[in-house]
């Protein structure tokens, strides 16, 4: 797994931001979209295009455009969804698919608990959002879920990642052998004793949409 760690003075900035625990919600919402548009340029460098022949008011050329069929963004519920709009102002031709994923906060084993994606998923290009890899039993199971699909061609765009989660991430793509990339504004040091990132932004979802029951 290829881990791309985006360097870049406005993905710092904007993180540093998105950090602070007084940051308001309208705000994290915003800066969550700003940044994931930012990390989305780098993710979609492998991008499939074509070559296309355009007349321009001068004369006739040739250009590119996406392939088909189009790439797949898949949000993880809840916090993906924050990500989504930030993805599609890049790929607005992109197809979405969705999934729901709970992490049990006392286990921090995953559970799904929502799906629409199409059946068969091989031969598309799929872009995971998720803002946080943890433990990576999310992102994994995630992962995992894709390649029983039939996905091979997945890349994982994250706002944060652990140490932890990018180990079991690779664990899990070792014996899966498909290719997936990761793509992150940052790698944190460590996760906490009840599996928080440190010193992370707190809990994504809460912070994007609420407090959830
Ligand atoms: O790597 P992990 O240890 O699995 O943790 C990461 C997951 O935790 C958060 O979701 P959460 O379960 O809080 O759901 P939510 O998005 O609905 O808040 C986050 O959005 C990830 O999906
Ligand atoms: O730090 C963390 C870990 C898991 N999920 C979050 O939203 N934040
Ligand atoms: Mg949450």
């Amino acid at each position: 797994m290829e881990v791309t760690v985006v360097s870049h003075p406005l993905v710092d900035h904007k993180l540093t931001l998105l950090r602070k625990k007084d940051t308001e919600q309208p705000v994290f919402r915003r800066l969550v979209e700003e940044l994931v548009t930012l990390l989305a340029y780098e993710a979609t460098r492998g991008v499939r295009v074509g070559s296309v022949d355009i007349e321009t008011p001068v004369t006739s050329t040739t250009g590119v455009k996406l392939s088909q069929p189009a790439p797949l963004v898949v949000p993880i519920l809840r916090a993906g969804l924050g990500m989504l709009d930030g993805m599609l102002r890049l790929v607005p031709t992109a197809e979405v698919g969705f999934l729901g994923m709970i992490r049990d906060e006392e286990t921090l084993q995953p559970m799904t608990y929502a799906e629409r994606l199409p059946h068969d998923l091989s031969g598309r290009q799929c872009y995971v959002l998720d803002p946080m890899l943890a433990t990576g039993g999310s992102l994994g199971g995630a992962v995992q879920f894709l390649v029983d699909r039939g996905a091979d061609d997945i890349t994982a765009i994250c706002l944060l990642a652990a140490p932890e989660g990018i180990e079991k991430l690779r664990d899990l793509l070792a014996g899966l052998h498909v290719p997936c990339n990761l793509v992150v504004a940052a790698v944190d040091e460590r996760l906490n004793e009840v599996g928080y990132i440190v010193p992370g932004l707190g809990d994504a979802g809460d912070r994007l949409y609420g407090l959830a029951q």
